[in-house]
């Protein structure tokens, strides 16, 4: 492991790279107020693989944009293009969760070069409305992210979850993620509708949605999938948002399977 900086036209993006040098390559995405530790469980179940993970502008270790505005659905899917023409030597299979699944859409349809296989999990081509994500904008800018954390975790995680101990650490991640990166994430997130790009992703895509999640539910993840050819559709029983950290052996069993199918 080495951890690793990536120069973007907008600061220094962190990112990680784990596993063997020669074997097939993994980029993932993390979802909105997490960074790449999403991952951490699910890392030592795959088999054989070069992992990549990178944490968005503002965000985990990586820089804030001197813009936020300029954070976008097809900005994030620039980063990840990046990121991927530097550290990798040919096309990936590409994890997306929720947001991380939109710049995944976003990157196969205009990156299918880079873009070997698609995972894209408890994500949509849309999620939320412009209203609901300016309610929580006006929220965090008022009162932090602190105000909103008890409804997140509900979102996120199942009950039986909730009431473990480990929720403490996923929410001490979302609380501490700097407030301008996360309302920056969701003005990319409100003004995101991929429902053309979806239709034009033409490489292998699974798409896992979790049977509990309050934030991208089956219904609209199930829609989306409809939407690109050829995608199969996966429902994880008893999870919420967030199933790598959740239900990271039943992630990875998924993952392993799909891998199998686009091994080159
Ligand atoms: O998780 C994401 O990337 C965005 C979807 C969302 O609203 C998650 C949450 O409940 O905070």
């Amino acid at each position: 492991m080495t951890m690793q900086v990536l120069a973007r036209p907008w600061g220094a993006m962190h990112i990680r790279v784990d596993g063997p040098s020669d074997g097939p390559t993994v980029v993932f995405a993390n979802s909105l107020g997490t960074d790449l530790h999403l991952w951490d469980a699910v890392l030592p179940r795959l088999q054989g693989v070069r992992v990549v993970r990178f944490d968005k502008p503002g965000h985990g270790l990586s820089d804030l944009p001197r813009d936020p505005a300029s954070v976008s659905i097809a900005a994030l899917a620039d980063d990840a293009a990046a990121l991927i023409e530097a550290v990798c030597s040919g096309p990936v299979v590409f994890v997306g969760l929720s947001i991380g699944g939109m710049i995944g859409q976003q990157l196969a349809a205009s990156r299918p070069d880079l873009v070997r296989g698609l995972v894209v999990a408890n994500s949509a081509v849309q999620m939320g409305t412009a209203d609901s994500w300016n309610t929580r904008i006006a929220a965090v800018e008022a009162d932090g992210i602190e105000s909103i954390a008890d409804a997140v975790m509900e979102r996120w995680f199942a009950p039986a979850f909730r009431a473990t101990p480990e929720l403490s650490i996923w929410r001490n991640m979302l609380v501490r993620t700097p407030r301008a990166g996360y309302v920056a994430a969701c003005h990319a997130l409100a003004a995101a509708d991929l429902t053309a790009r979806a239709g034009a992703i033409a490489v292998p895509t699974a798409v896992i949605a979790g049977q509990l999640d309050g934030a991208a539910p089956p219904d609209i993840v199930a829609a989306t999938a409809a939407l690109i050819d050829g995608a199969t559709y996966t429902v994880m029983p008893g999870v919420g948002h967030i199933p790598p950290v959740e239900a990271p052996a039943a992630f990875a069993d998924i993952l392993n399977a799909f891998l199998a199918e686009v091994r080159p």
